[in-house]
Parts: C-alpha cells; structure tokens; sequence
C-alpha cells in the first residue's frame, strides 16, 4: 500500500496532537501514526496522572496550615480510581474514533523514515509533502549494575501504581524526582533519593535547590551520590551506595532523566542526531525540507507547553504563516509542596551569556501580607535576575503557595522584555502573591 496525505504526523503526543488537529482544522489531508496511545506520555503517564496524585496532598498540607480546619484523611482507593479516570483507563479508542471522524487516517504502528517524503510503517508506506516527527523521549536509565535484576519502575509505573510501596529509592532530583517524591512520602512511604550532583535541582539557582530540600521534610535526600549494585534479598532490594552506605527497599523508581525518541532512520534523509539524541531543528521547527519536528525529540525543553508550541509554529509554517519559534520565557514549574518556578536565565548562565546581571531576592511574609492571610505559617521566595543595561528581567525564580500561577507574570515580562521599571510602578490587587513582583523589582536597584 502507498498512499499520498497533505502531512504525515509520527507520534501523537500533545506537540503531534497540536500539528495534527489544526491541519486537520484546515482542511489539510492527514495522516496520523501512533504506536501506542493516541495522547502520549502526558495524558497517560506524565503530567495529568502526576498532578491528579498531588492535588490531594497538597490540599491535605495545606489545610494544616490553615487555622481552624481539621486536617483530612487520605483514601488511596479514592486518589485512585479518580487518577483512572483522569489517565482514560489507558484507552485511546474515543480518542481514535474522533480523529477518523475528524478526517484524519489513523495507523497504529511504529513509523520509521524511508527517505524524503516517506513513512515506512507495519510494512506499508504513506507517503506526503510534509513530515512531523513529534515522538517525544523515554526515560534514561542509569548505568547501575544489577538494575535489570531487581523492580523497577519509571515514571509509566509510578504514575499508575495501584498500591503506595513502603520503601522507595528514587535515583534522580529534578522535577520528576521532586515530585514523586513528595507525593510518595506523604502517602506514607519511605522514600530515599539519591542526586549525584552537589543539590536539587541543578539547573535552577542553588537557592532553589536548597529550598526544595527543606521542602522534602521527610525525605532522605542525599546528595553527590549514586547507587553503585543493586541485587536481590528475598522479596527486599538492597542498594549499594557510593558514600559506604546501603537501603533496603521494595521498589526503585527512575527520575533520572529523559532522552528522545528518534530512532527513526533519520540517515534516509540525511540528517543526524545531536550531542544528546534529539533531532536539530531551525527557528521554524523545520529539520530539512519537508521534514519537521516538535516536543521532546527536539530537546529543546521537555515540557507539553513547549511542544504544543512548536506545534503551532508548525502548523503555522504549514498553512502559509510563517512563524519563527521564539523560546523566550518558558515557565518551568515543580508541582511540589509548596511549588516550585523558574523561568528565563539562573543569575550565572546570565553572566555566561555576558549580561550585566543585577539580583534580588525577597521573602514574601516580609513583603507582601497575602502569605499570612493564605497560612497561619506564610512562607515563600521570589528572586530576580535582571540585565542592568537594557533594564529587563532575564529570569525570575521562586519558591511560594500557587507560584505555579504567578510565575506567568515573570514569564511574560521575560518574553515581552517588559522594562522592570513597569513592575516597580505596577498595580497587583491587594492581598495576592502577584505583589511580590513590585518589592523585588524595587529591590534590583538599577
Ligand atoms: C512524570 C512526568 C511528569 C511530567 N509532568 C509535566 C507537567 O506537569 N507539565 C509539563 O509541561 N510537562 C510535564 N512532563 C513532560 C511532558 O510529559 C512532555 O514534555 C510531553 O509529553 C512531550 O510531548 P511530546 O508530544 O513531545 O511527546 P510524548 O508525549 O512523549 O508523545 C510522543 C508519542 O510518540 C509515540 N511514538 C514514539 N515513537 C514513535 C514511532 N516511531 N512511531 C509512532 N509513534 C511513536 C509515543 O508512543 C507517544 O505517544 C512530565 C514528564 C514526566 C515524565
Ligand atoms: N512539572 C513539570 O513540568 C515536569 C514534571 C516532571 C518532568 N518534567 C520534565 O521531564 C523531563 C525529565 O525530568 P527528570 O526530573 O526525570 O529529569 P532531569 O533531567 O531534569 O533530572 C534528572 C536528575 O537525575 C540526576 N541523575 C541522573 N542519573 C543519576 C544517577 N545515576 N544517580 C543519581 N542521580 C542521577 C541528574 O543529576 C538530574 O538532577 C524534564 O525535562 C522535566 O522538565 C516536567
């Protein structure tokens, strides 16, 4: 079978989605190629799944810091069959009919390039003017010995665990590390994470790393260190770690990074990967004619925000309006307890990149009164970092209740280059977390 479509979409998680539909919107011939769900990693094992598991325990910490109101119990039962309903019960058949009566073909299979121009997949060929790849990443395993041996789940079996294990060694501490972690240990499991670099978070400020670990209260973080060998001990997991130490547990969960899916016969078509397995694209998205990627593949910043984004500059350059991706001001948020936010530049890859960098940094109870009417224990920090010559900010981080929210006003003056002289003579409504922006500008003296 060779068949001919306007664009040949190649995973469909939410960067492919995006390109798929607002083509399809268009009218354009489509085809879509998914090997697994139609959704991707974001619906089904990644974001939706993770937040629906800590809704309940941050609603439950902060009732604790509320005054007047009991503290709740947690059902897991409930929690759960309600992340079930959330993640589709891992069925995508609504999900396909809509596209097929959308007007999109719909192959479920693993698409390969077969040169310009050409998918090859379940041994047929389709063929188009335009290919997307948008295949999205897979977690990274670390290199331990005996890893293969013992039971280990990534980010797909944590995210759809049925039962809260009571002892849990979590190799990584960024976001998905943090994460997991704050909802395992408040669900009652004993949780250990190793970091192999020096804190959290390593690449956010230091401030934020060292935050986020009183944050994990609870939690044995430690950190310059790695599991050497794990091995089997009757039902038990014992780890060897490299400061002399072991832990026993019953599961070991990766949050060690991701890497992209491009496995994909990229030489038919000339291209090669880059330094970290993610497929180069230009400022519109485009790998070589014809050929187009988003999300993950692209390494660019593997977030569902990023590759919804790529995909409308896609679509975009597909429908005759050229749009030039521009990756200013994407907001990276930690859905801890409280939560954690960055956006733009940390203050020393400002100076890498030779700006004359001014900071500050603010504790929200002594600047602001929303923290103290939010929790009888306020708490919260917001730092900036701006570039003193051009008078805007560069980055923004923070550490605070819903910060995952208020980011976006640091976020869109990054990407609007707003002059921070418009923060400091801004008007937030009283009492709101959105007023700390006024007390850090000011505090930049520039
Ligand atoms: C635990 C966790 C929590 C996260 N939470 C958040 C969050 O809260 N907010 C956020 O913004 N981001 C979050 N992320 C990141 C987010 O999940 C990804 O950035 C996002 O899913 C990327 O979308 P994508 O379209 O690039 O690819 P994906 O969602 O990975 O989808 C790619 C699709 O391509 C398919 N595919 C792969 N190879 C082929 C092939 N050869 N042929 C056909 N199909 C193929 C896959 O089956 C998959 O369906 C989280 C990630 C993890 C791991
Ligand atoms: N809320 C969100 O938007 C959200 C949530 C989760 C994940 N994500 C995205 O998914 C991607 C993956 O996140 P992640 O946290 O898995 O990866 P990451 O790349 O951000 O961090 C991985 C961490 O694991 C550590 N590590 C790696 N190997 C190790 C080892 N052998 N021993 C000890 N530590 C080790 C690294 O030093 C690093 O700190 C990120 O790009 C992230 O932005 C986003």
């Amino acid at each position: 079978m060779s068949e001919q479509f306007d664009a040949i979409v190649v995973g469909m998680g939410p960067g492919g989605e995006t390109v798929a539909q607002t083509l399809m919107d268009a009218g354009r011939r489509v085809a879509v190629v998914e090997k697994e769900l139609i959704g991707g990693e974001c619906p089904y094992w990644a974001c939706m799944p993770s937040k629906t598991l800590l809704r309940p325990v941050e609603a439950r910490a902060e009732t604790s810091r509320v005054a007047g109101v009991s503290t709740p119990a947690l059902d897991w039962t409930m929690i759960r069959d309600y992340r079930d309903v959330i993640v589709g019960h891992l069925d995508d058949s609504s999900r396909v009919a809509a596209y097929r009566n959308d007007g999109a073909t719909v192959v479920k299979g693993e698409g390969k390039l077969a040169g310009p121009g050409e998918l090859s997949v379940n041994g047929d060929r389709l063929q188009a003017r335009d290919i997307i790849l948008s295949t999205g990443s897979r977690q990274a395993w670390p290199r331990i010995d005996g890893l293969e041996e013992v039971p280990v789940w990534t980010n797909r079996e944590a995210t759809n665990l049925t039962d809260i294990p009571a002892r849990v060694l979590l190799i990584g501490g960024s976001a998905v590390g943090i994460e997991l972690a704050t909802f395992l240990s408040r669900m009652g499991s004993s949780v250990t994470m190793l970091e192999r670099g020096p804190r959290l978070l390593m690449r956010e400020v230091p401030e934020l790393g060292e935050r986020a670990l009183s944050a994990l209260g609870g939690v044995d973080v430690r950190l310059d260190c790695r599991a050497q060998v794990v091995r089997r001990d009757g039902t038990d997991t014992v780890a060897e770690l490299d400061d002399g130490t072991s832990v026993r547990v019953d599961v070991i969960v990766l949050a060690s990074g991701r890497i992209p899916n491009s496995d994909l016969d990229l030489k038919t078509v000339d291209v090669s990967t880059g330094p970290h397995g993610e497929v180069p694209t230009d400022d519109h998205c485009r790998v070589t004619d014809g050929l187009w990627a988003v999300g993950d593949l692209t390494g660019v910043a593997m977030f569902t925000h990023t590759a919804m984004y790529q995909g409308r500059v896609v679509a975009d350059n597909l429908l005759g309006r050229p749009h030039t991706a521009n990756y200013l001001g994407i907001p990276r948020v930690v859905f801890s307890e409280p939560e954690i936010a960055a956006v733009g530049l940390t203050a020393d890859a400002a100076r890498r990149q030779g700006f004359d960098v001014a900071t500050s940094q603010v504790e929200l109870p002594e600047v602001i009164h929303r923290p103290e009417t939010y929790e009888t224990k306020p708490r919260g920090t917001l730092g900036l970092v701006a570039d003193r010559r051009r008078r805007t900010l560069v980055g923004v981080w923070a550490i605070a209740p819903q910060v995952g929210e208020w980011i976006h006003t640091g976020a869109l003056a990054i990407r609007a280059q707003l002059p921070v002289d418009i923060l400091v003579d801004g008007i937030a409504q009283f009492p709101t977390f959105n007023e700390a922006y006024y007390a850090a500008a000011s505090a930049l003296r520039l």
